[in-house]
């Protein structure tokens, strides 16, 4: 079996997980509670915990090394809770952790699903239909690291941080959104970008989004520039089906659809690597959340949820569905009383397991 693939006939999931800080811990152990759940009897699940993160970098300044990156390769997938650190500088774990794997296994496809749930709240008056998905560009942009200072500390300091976008990186990403959308029933895909302001990057994202559009005639577009689309995700966002964009505003509106359709704890992740030479990375949208870890309070239906999609990246598409149908119904049995992430696991495992 090559790297990053596994599927119903094999009898065992090979996989990697870094549960990393704060909350991270916590919600993992949900997911895989789930994950053991759903799985049938004749699949064995394999777990291989890698200890990255705050407390590695702390104990030897480590963030992740190339053998550790090598080793990682091997696994069917990754599972990820959340890094960083409020004692670790910022962009260490972020940069040399969670970016590295994203680069290092070319997790172009960026997935990132929103839907109002049953039950559900959000803070959009009445209950608006709430159903798309963004496919974030994963390995460009301004997250490349492609930038410096000069003149650090002095009052003419200079700060470049520059967005790489090239055609073979863009042209990837949008074919995988039309294809998306194809499959999709409204068949609508919106890009998302600037290209009023930023004139090189927005073209070429534009004339390839409509060149590759040319192949995909009963795809209908819709093109958005950023701030906009921040207006339509909060008045009207039962408009979009399927949001292709570029690495830093998918980063940026998929905070806000979160935000807007039941909250951060809800929204799940995938970082994929279509082409299936490397694993891809299943994790929840939000990050350590420091100011509730230890609490009990983080929700881990982000994370089962992101389970979900790695069953169905692994092939598992009727056990990704009942870890849906848990979620759905969960979600629409929830009463005032707080749950603990605990008991929210356990009442997921239990629906998922049928
Ligand atoms: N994929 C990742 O590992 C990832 C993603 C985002 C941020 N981060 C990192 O996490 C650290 C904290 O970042 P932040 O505070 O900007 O964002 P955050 O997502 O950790 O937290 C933002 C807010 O959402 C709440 N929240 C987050 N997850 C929740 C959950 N499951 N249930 C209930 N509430 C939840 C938090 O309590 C906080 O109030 C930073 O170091 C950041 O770089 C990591
Ligand atoms: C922690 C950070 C590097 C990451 C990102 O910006 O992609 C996070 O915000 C996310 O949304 O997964
Ligand atoms: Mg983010």
């Amino acid at each position: 079996m090559s790297s990053g693939t596994a599927s119903r006939t094999d009898r065992t999931i090979d996989l990697a997980v870094i549960s990393g800080d704060g909350i991270g811990p916590e919600v993992v152990a949900q997911g895989l509670k789930v994950l053991t759940a759903v799985l049938p009897q004749d699949v064995k699940l394999e777990t291989h915990e890698y200890d990255l993160g705050a407390k590695r970098w702390h104990a030897t300044g480590e963030t992740l090394t190339d053998a550790e990156l090598e080793k990682l390769k091997s696994h069917h997938a990754l599972l990820l809770g959340a890094i960083g650190d409020p004692g670790v500088p910022s962009g260490v774990l972020e940069r040399g952790l969670l970016l590295k794997l994203r680069f290092a296994f070319d997790h172009f496809v960026n997935l990132r699903p929103s839907k109002l749930f049953p039950n559900t709240s959000s803070p959009l008056a009445g209950r608006p239909e709430i159903d798309f998905v963004v496919v974030r560009e994963g390995t460009e942009g301004p997250y490349v690291g492609n930038g410096g200072t000069i003149r650090k500390g002095t009052p003419h300091e200079v700060a470049n941080e520059v967005s790489v976008n090239t055609a073979y990186g863009v042209e990837r990403v949008v074919r995988d959104a039309y294809a998306r959308a194809q499959a999709r029933p409204r068949k609508k895909l919106t890009l998302v970008h600037k290209n009023n302001v930023l004139v090189h990057a927005g073209h070429l994202w534009k004339d390839t989004f409509d060149r590759v559009g040319r192949e995909f005639p009963e795809v209908s577009t819709d093109y958005l520039h950023v701030d906009a689309a921040t207006i339509f995700l909060v008045t009207d966002p039962a408009r979009f089906d399927v949001i292709v964009t570029d690495n830093l505003f998918g980063d940026i509106i998929t905070d806000l659809a979160a935000a807007v359709s039941g909250g951060i704890g809800l929204a799940a992740s995938g970082n994929i690597n279509p082409t299936r030479e490397f694993p891809s990375m299943f994790e929840p949208v939000h990050g350590s959340a420091p100011d509730i870890a230890g609490s009990g309070k983080a929700d881990p239906t982000a994370t089962v949820l992101s389970v979900a999609l790695l069953l169905r990246h692994l092939g598992f598409e009727a056990e990704a569905a009942r870890v849906d149908e848990a979620v759905t119904v969960d979600l629409a049995e929830r009463g005032e009383a707080p749950r603990t992430t605990d008991e929210i696991g356990d009442a997921l495992a239990a629906r998922a397991a049928g």
